[in-house]
């Protein structure tokens, strides 16, 4: 079975010219979201898919750029298709605050009876560090990173040969050991900001900083409108760009 994923957006949370960084897992078993943001239903729309053609939606962490187009799918799966549910995938620490912290303020609707989260999604609990099949032929491995201190967040293997790192810092050791070493991953697609100092993020001088054999396998998402400036200037990385399509398996 051929596994397909197609970046719905490559930009970072204040790019202006670019949608954010999600993605859309496409085989003949479903259709499946890495991350919604809030440019991410109209990038679907711009590739002909409605909400009702997604199967499951996969949460990395809470920032609005990675859930701010949750609420809109709700909304659209409700009212236009007939309260069709789509999966959530999260883990427990992501569950315990997406509806509280993020969701709740828009989405709580007493007086027509949708309070909590599960009114909304079907809520699907998957373990952090264990494969769990998300579909036939799609199996995901959801792995703490560290992004903001103190606040769940995770990347993931995709059938244990692809990396997707949806927002992390740098960490070269979880790259070169577990990523490539030991797994072997073919494709990494890693979040990089260009310019500036990298709290938060891996830094393109960060990654740079890889063996030439690493960075081979490394397509960079989820950075800033300048990015025109920087080809050429990736070392043997690539940039990914919107609605383009990658054949994992
Ligand atoms: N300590 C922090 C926290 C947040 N930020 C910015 O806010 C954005 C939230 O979404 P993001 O994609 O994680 O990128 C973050 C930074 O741009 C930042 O630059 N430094
Ligand atoms: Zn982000
Ligand atoms: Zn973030």
């Amino acid at each position: 079975m051929s596994l397909q994923i197609q970046m719905l957006g490559t930009g970072s949370a204040f790019a202006k010219t670019l949608y954010n960084t999600s993605a859309l897992v496409r085989s003949t078993n479903g259709n499946v979201l890495i991350d919604c943001g809030y440019s991410t239903p109209k990038s679907l729309h711009e590739i002909n898919i409605q909400p009702d053609q997604i199967d499951g939606i996969i949460i990395s962490h809470i920032h609005a750029d990675h859930v701010g187009g949750l609420e809109e799918m709700a909304f659209r799966l409700l009212y236009e298709f007939n309260h069709k549910k789509t999966k959530l995938f999260l883990t427990q620490s992501i569950a315990a605050i997406l509806w509280e912290n993020t969701l709740k303020g828009g989405m709580y609707n007493p007086s027509d009876g949708f309070t909590r989260i599960e009114d909304y999604f079907e809520i699907v609990l998957i373990d952090e560090h264990i494969p769990t099949e998300i579909l036939p032929g799609f199996t995901v491995e959801m792995i703490t990173t560290m992004h903001i201190p103190h606040k769940p967040n995770y990347s993931l293997f995709i059938n244990d040969r692809t990396f997707y790192s949806a927002d992390t810092q740098f960490n070269a050791e979880l790259l070169m050991q577990e990523v490539v070493n030991k797994r072997n991953c073919h494709t990494i697609l890693h979040d990089c900001q260009l310019s500036g100092y990298g709290a938060i993020h891996a830094t393109l001088e960060q990654l740079l900083t890889l063996p030439h054999d690493i960075q081979e396998r490394i397509y960079l998402m989820h950075y800033g409108d300048n990015m025109m400036n920087y080809i050429g200037k990736t070392g043997s990385m690539r940039f990914i760009q919107q609605h383009e399509v990658l054949t994992l398996s």
